[in-house]
């Protein structure tokens, strides 16, 4: 169970949310909403524990995130809109680096698996510079099929996927909250999961027209 409570986060001069509540129990989801530069990314790094909040705590089974450490980093995957992936390192590197540093380190034949289940084959050996924005993007991604954290923070997680690709995508997040998993993301795309399963939480203003 996550726990989120008074929590507010200052960037320069500008607070951009306070006295944020919310709680996130097992098989649920958050969708978070926003306009550009509301504080979505903000919020989701603040909650990984990348961002120390100004005020406010986040608890995770009852403890702060804080005094968990590692502990609750492990039960942790964030996927920023950066996919983290070094250009000079090939599909199969970059997801055995990026998964020993989550601590669920893979053999190198559950990477060529992973990114071949991404729709990767005959890719995964390439230098992740040669790849389209969606290949890249498909790499980043692969890091949910062999993570074992319950909470999943995804940062706009569609974007340069193709239709195949969001489908899969989709697939595998319906998968995991099935599972009893948790999801945090934010997303233009309707997610495909059952409603009782979902909550919003809106960042910003709401006044109709605001661009
Ligand atoms: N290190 C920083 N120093 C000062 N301001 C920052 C810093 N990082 C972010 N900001 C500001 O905080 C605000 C929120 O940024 P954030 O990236 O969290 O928004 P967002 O809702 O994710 O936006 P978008 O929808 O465009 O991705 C922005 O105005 C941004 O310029």
């Amino acid at each position: 169970m996550l726990e989120v409570s008074g929590l507010a986060c200052v960037r320069g001069d500008r607070k951009l949310f306070s006295d944020l509540s919310f709680s996130l129990a097992a098989g649920e989801l958050l969708h978070l909403h926003g306009h550009n530069g509301s504080g979505k990314t903000t919020l989701m790094r603040t909650l990984c524990g990348l961002i120390k909040e100004s005020d406010g705590e986040i608890r995770w089974n009852g403890e702060s995130i804080h005094r968990l450490g590692e502990e609750y980093t492990q039960d942790v995957v964030y996927i920023g809109h950066k996919n983290g992936i070094k250009d000079d390192l090939t599909g199969v590197e970059n997801l055995r680096v990026c998964s020993a540093l989550d601590g669920y380190p893979i053999k190198e034949r559950q990477a060529w698996d992973a990114l071949e289940k991404m729709g990767l084959r005959g890719h995964e050996d390439l230098p992740s510079r040669v790849l389209s924005q969606g290949q890249k993007r498909r790499v980043a991604l692969a890091r949910l099929l062999v993570n074992q954290s319950k909470l999943w923070i995804l940062d706009e997680p569609f974007t340069a996927l193709d239709v195949a690709a969001v489908d899969f995508l989709q697939s595998i997040i319906r998968t995991h909250i099935e599972a009893g998993g948790m999801v945090i993301l934010t997303t233009h795309q309707e997610v495909n999961i059952t409603k009782e399963q979902v909550k919003e939480l809106q960042l910003g203003w709401k006044e109709a027209g605001h661009v």
